[in-house]
């Protein structure tokens, strides 16, 4: 680890200040000067005891408390208030008059004379090698490319019953998006087997519904399909990775079979009762959505469950299916079905003549990776390749059409060094809600629940407690992951609320979150893991933030998939740390081309507007003039605000323990974006509010660096972080990975 000089916070004497003369090494020239002009101006105005700290913290505290190689800061003895049992000690020095440990500004403890010391957020930090192509300012929106088509008159065109366009247009869905135009015809009039490839926010699940339920109404003569009921039999199962896809999608099939109440369908997802679900299924369902654990039980151990009649396989998200570890189970599927020969023409007097001869199984997928071919291979025979592109010559599934996100969707990253992550995050949040309506939800993307635990608590305010549009049972149930926020709220947005989720929630708090946030007409931010990046449909997100980068490149288009979606705009924001993270620039430029948005520019302009603190602490929201001294400020005050609650500061060390362990497992051919060696870990640790890193990851963490170091290659590193992994993306397929995936998939909560 670099010795960079970081200063932590604490009590100096009253001893009187000298002038500012220190010398600025290190980071970019531009925050060097920064560093040196904002220490003058402190010297200069030696009238608050902040700022006169934060002179002589300039000059004294970099020579005498310094990091160590370990991230640990010199210059401590053993003192009695530690952020816990491996924090770093009160300082040794006799300047040290207060005794306390966390710092306080204005004396109003009467500790008069005491001064404290911040760490300077803006110096010392990695120099950032990209030099910006394009500004925010210079983007222009392309012509969508998830839009329905407007050289199609409407989906009547596509041969499709008119009950159901009647009941499309009642949704507003007047023209087909064109992964509908070709899917929709496909599977009207054939019984093949199709591979479906289209961009994130497209219309698939429409694209697979309508044919079926088409088919379906078609059983009966009149074409209203009045003839069947729900003990005609299953005739179509879909399968998707998560509960709240599989919901998602059981939702939209319900929406859509509503004006015709003899037809009948229900979700198998795990998390709920099995015994509730095999009622259902013995009363008889004709269209089954279920999660692929699930109904690998269901074919095991519920007899009510015929499979004789089913016509269709849905595997929606064929490439989350496969990460997730569900091969086994997805292969009882395909088997369990594969050996009842489709020979029944009747069922239950009904004629089903109307419907496929075979079984037609449909892949879909919005990304392409081996995994999935290998899914295909196990569950698809002759398959025709349907894709969106317009002019498709394309007549087999590639990687280049797929790893692209809508061309509408405008992509930004931010270089933000690690000690400024949090600030700009905060920053960030208060200027995409500091213009009414303009941005009114927001996902954030983090590595791993404990950091979204983290980050939630501290966003949220604790004094506000009630929920606009709750009743009393929701609020219950909503208490510990709907909340209003504190920090990122602006004058135009006085109210923002928070919502948190993640795979460790239990399912009906999971539900309901989602449908809170979804519903919420208030400007609203989930923050979330990778578990809502696959096919969450909430159409009024125009921001998603990837506050860490994901796991590969393909989980990074779906996240930003969570906006601009059936043709509307959207913003996606990507975090990066200067270094090797910024080498990942290059890989989203193949995708669509990004712009840039400085890190400092987001700092002033979100900082303008006047900071709100939920918590007292003895920084106060209206210390500092410049934006530098707003961010310090702000910083301090969370510093602070962890030391006085050993709750927050207990969830602050797991995030970030959770989130260098997450770091390791970005997947093999992107890890060289992802370095973990060169992870400063007391800067990581500022962004979770710490002074210091937790004892315990950090030493594993140097031992591996240096051993690294010490061999001079990456592939043994590699190899180590790998065994530790425990969390999704992985696309090896190893006895070993596929446990890990396995594993995986009850971490979160998902099968
Ligand atoms: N023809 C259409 N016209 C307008 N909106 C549409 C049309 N078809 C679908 N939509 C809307 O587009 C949104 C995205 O649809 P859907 O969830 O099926 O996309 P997807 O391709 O499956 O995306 P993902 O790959 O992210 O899961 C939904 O809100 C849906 O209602």
């Amino acid at each position: 680890m670099a010795d960079d000089g970081m200063i932590l916070n604490f009590q100096l004497g009253s001893a009187p200040l000298k002038p500012q003369t220190t010398k600025f090494t290190g980071g970019r020239w531009r925050d060097r000067k920064r560093a040196e002009k904002s220490a003058k101006l402190a010297g200069s105005q030696s009238k608050t005891p902040r700022d006169e700290g934060d002179a002589e913290a300039s000059e004294r505290a970099p020579k005498r408390y310094k990091t160590n190689d370990n991230g640990e800061f010199s210059g401590w003895k053993p003192g009695s208030q530690s952020q816990g049992s491996q924090g770093p000690k009160k300082p040794s020095t006799n300047d040290n008059a207060g005794g306390g440990r966390s710092s306080h500004r204005g004396q109003s403890d009467g500790n008069k004379g005491s001064r404290q010391v911040i760490s300077r957020l803006f110096s010392f930090n990695p120099e950032q090698k990209t030099t910006v192509e394009k500004e925010e300012s210079e983007w222009e929106a392309p012509e969508a490319t998830n839009a329905p088509l407007s050289d199609v008159a409407n989906f009547g065109t596509l041969a499709l019953a008119s009950r159901l366009v009647d009941e499309l247009s009642k949704m507003n869905l007047e023209r087909p998006t064109a992964i509908q135009n070709k899917v929709i015809p496909h599977l009207i009039s054939s019984s093949g087997d199709a591979f479906v490839q289209a961009e994130t926010g497209s219309g698939k699940t429409f694209s697979y519904l309508l044919p079926i339920l088409h088919r379906v109404l078609q059983l009966s003569g009149k074409g209203d399909g009045k003839q069947i009921h729900r003990d005609s039999g299953l005739f179509a199962i879909i399968v998707a990775p998560t509960r709240e896809l599989a919901r998602q999608t059981h939702s939209v099939l319900e929406q859509l079979i509503r004006p015709f109440p003899w037809l009948v369908s229900t979700s198998i997802t795990g998390g709920e009762s099995k015994k509730a679900e095999k009622a259902r299924i013995r009363k008889g369902v004709n269209f089954l959505v279920a999660t692929p654990g699930r109904l690998a039980d269901h074919i095991d151990n519920t007899k009510a469950l015929n499979l004789g009649t089913v016509r269709w396989l849905i595997l929606d998200e064929g490439d989350r299916l496969m990460d997730l570890g569900f091969e086994d189970d997805l292969k009882k599927a395909i088997n369990a079905l594969k050996r009842i020969i489709v020979a029944e023409k009747t069922t239950n007097g009904t004629l089903l003549d109307s419907l496929p001869d075979r079984r037609v199984t449909v892949l879909c997928s919005a990304t392409m990776k081996m995994n999935v071919q290998k899914l295909g291979e196990m569950s698809l025979a002759d398959a025709t390749f349907l894709a969106a592109e317009k002019d498709a010559d394309q007549t087999a599934p590639t990687d280049q059409a797929v790893l692209k996100a809508p061309a509408q969707l405008h992509q930004s990253y931010i270089i933000a060094p690690a000690k400024l992550r949090l600030v700009t995050l905060i920053s960030y949040l208060k200027l995409a809600f500091s213009r009414r309506g303009r941005t009114m939800k927001v996902i954030i993307f983090h590595s791993c629940a404990d950091s979204v635990d983290f980050h939630y608590e501290l966003l949220r305010d604790p004094a506000k407690k009630d929920l606009p549009d709750t009743s009393a049972k929701e609020a219950e149930v909503l208490s510990r992951t709907v909340s209003k926020a504190a920090y990122i709220t602006s004058p135009a947005s006085p109210e923002v609320i928070l919502h948190r989720m993640h795979g460790s929630l239990s399912q009906p708090v999971r539900t309901a979150t989602i449908k809170a946030f979804a519903a919420s007409r208030l400007p609203s931010v989930l923050i979330t893991t990778d578990v809502s990046s696959r096919g969450l449909d909430i159409p009024s997100v125009d921001l998603v933030i990837e506050y860490d980068p994901a796991f590969s490149f393909s989980d990074h288009i779906h996240r930003v998939g969570r906006t601009a979606r059936a043709g509307r705009p959207g913003d996606a924001a990507l975090f990066l740390l200067p270094g090797t993270e910024e080498g990942y620039i290059e890989l989203l430029k193949a995708s669509t081309p990004p712009t840039a948005q400085s890190c400092e520019s987001v700092l002033e302009k979100g900082l303008l507007s006047k900071l709100e603190f939920p918590i007292e602490t003895t920084a106060k929201p209206e210390d500092g003039k410049t934006y530098h001294e707003k961010a310090e400020t702000l910083q301090l005050h969370i510093e602070q605000r962890l030391l006085g609650d050993s709750k927050q500061l207990e969830l602050a060390r797991n995030g970030f323990k959770s989130h260098i362990r997450a770091y390791a497992t970005h997947i093999k051919e992107e890890r060289v974006h992802f370095d973990i060696s060169e992870l400063h870990l007391g800067h990581v640790a500022k962004s979770f509010g710490l002074r210091d890193p937790p004892g315990g990851i950090g030493a594993g963490i140097e031992r591996k660096a240096k051993k690294k170091g010490a061999k001079g290659a990456k592939g043994k590193y590699t190899a180590d972080a790998e065994e530790d992994s425990s969390r999704p993306g992985r696309d090896l397929f190893t006895e070993k990975s596929k446990y890990l995936m396995k594993a995986t998939a009850d971490e979160f909560n998902i099968g």
